[in-house]
C-alpha cells in the first residue's frame, strides 16, 4: 500500500517504521523540514499532525480523492463541516481519538459499565487522563470519547468539564507528566467504595498499528467509517 504521512512527529515516525516493516511504501511526507514525494501518488493518507493543521490536510485529501485516516485530536469543533465536505466530495474518512485496539476495547467496557452504573445514583463518576508534557490539547481526544459515552447513558450529566464541581458536568482531570504515552482512568465513587477501570499505553506502537489497520481497511472504500467498523466491535 502506498502511504502518505501527513505529520511526521512522534506518531508519523512510529507509523513509518511499522508500515515499512509490514511491506508498505511511504510515498509522501509532510511536517518534516521539507516535503518528501508527491501526495497524489498515495493510495491512502495517515494524518497525525496538529489541531491547527488537521482540517486543511483532511480537506486536501478529499479534493484529491485520497482516503484519509486521521488521528489528530483537538479539532473536533470542525468535525461536522469536515464530515459534510467528505460527503460532498464522495471522500473516504476515518477519525478516531485513539486507534489502539486496547483502547477501543476499553471504550466498549466503559460503555457497558456506564449502562450498569446509571441507576446507582450514590456513585459520582470522573475521568483522569495523563499524557506527556508536549501534548497540545486538553483534555485528550480519548477522554472526550469516554466522557461522551458516559454522558449518553446518564440522565443527570449534560457535558464534560475540566473544572471540578460544575453542576451536571462530568469532571475530566488532565495531567501532564514527562514521557507518559497515555493513561485513562474512569472512577465511580460512593461514600463506601470506589470502582475504577484504567487503560495504560506502554508505547505508541498500539496507536500506530491501529492506524495502519484502519488505512488497509479504508484504502478501497468510500464514505465515513469508525474504528469500531475496522475492528468489528
Ligand atoms: N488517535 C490516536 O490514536 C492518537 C495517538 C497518538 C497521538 N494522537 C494525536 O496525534 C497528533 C500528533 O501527535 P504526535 O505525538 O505525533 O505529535 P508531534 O508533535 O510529535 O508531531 C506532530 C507533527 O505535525 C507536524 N506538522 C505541523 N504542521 C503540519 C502540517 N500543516 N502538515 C503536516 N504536519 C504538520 C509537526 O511538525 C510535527 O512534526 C496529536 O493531535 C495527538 O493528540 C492521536
Ligand atoms: O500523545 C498524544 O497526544 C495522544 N493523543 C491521543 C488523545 O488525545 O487521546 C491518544 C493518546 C495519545
Amino acid at each position: 500500500m502506498k502511504i502518505a504521512l501527513l505529520g511526521y512527529g512522534k506518531m508519523g515516525k512510529t507509523i513509518e517504521n511499522l508500515a515499512i516493516e509490514a511491506g508498505h511504501k511511504i510515498v509522501y511526507k509532510s511536517g518534516t523540514t521539507s516535503e518528501i514525494g508527491k501526495l497524489e501518488d498515495a493510495e491512502v493518507a495517515i494524518e497525525f499532525s496538529t489541531p491547527e493543521a488537521a482540517v486543511s490536510n483532511i480537506l486536501k485529501c478529499f479534493e484529491l480523492q485520497i482516503p484519509v485516516v486521521c488521528g489528530t485530536t483537538g479539532w473536533l469543533e470542525n468535525y461536522s463541516s469536515v464530515i459534510n465536505s467528505c460527503k460532498e466530495c464522495n471522500g473516504s474518512f476515518i477519525y478516531a481519538s485513539n486507534f489502539s485496539v486496547g483502547v477501543n476495547l476499553f471504550f466498549s467496557i466503559n460503555e457497558k459499565l456506564a449502562k450498569l452504573m446509571a441507576p446507582w445514583k450514590e456513585y459520582s463518576v470522573s475521568i483522569e487522563e495523563i499524557h506527556h508534557t508536549e501534548k497540545k490539547d486538553a483534555p485528550s481526544g480519548t477522554a472526550i470519547t469516554i466522557a461522551d459515552s458516559i454522558i449518553a447513558q446518564s440522565d443527570n450529566l449534560e457535558r464534560w468539564s475540566l473544572e471540578s464541581k460544575k453542576d451536571h458536568s462530568l469532571r475530566i482531570s488532565a495531567k501532564r507528566i514527562a514521557d507518559v504515552k497515555g493513561t485513562h482512568t474512569v472512577t465511580y465513587e460512593s461514600d463506601v467504595d470506589e470502582i475504577s477501570i484504567t487503560h495504560k499505553a506502554k508505547s505508541r506502537i498500539g496507536f500506530a498499528k491501529g492506524a495502519i489497520l484502519a488505512a488497509v481497511f479504508l484504502k478501497d472504500k468510500k464514505g465515513l467509517f469508525t474504528m469500531q467498523d475496522v475492528l468489528d466491535l
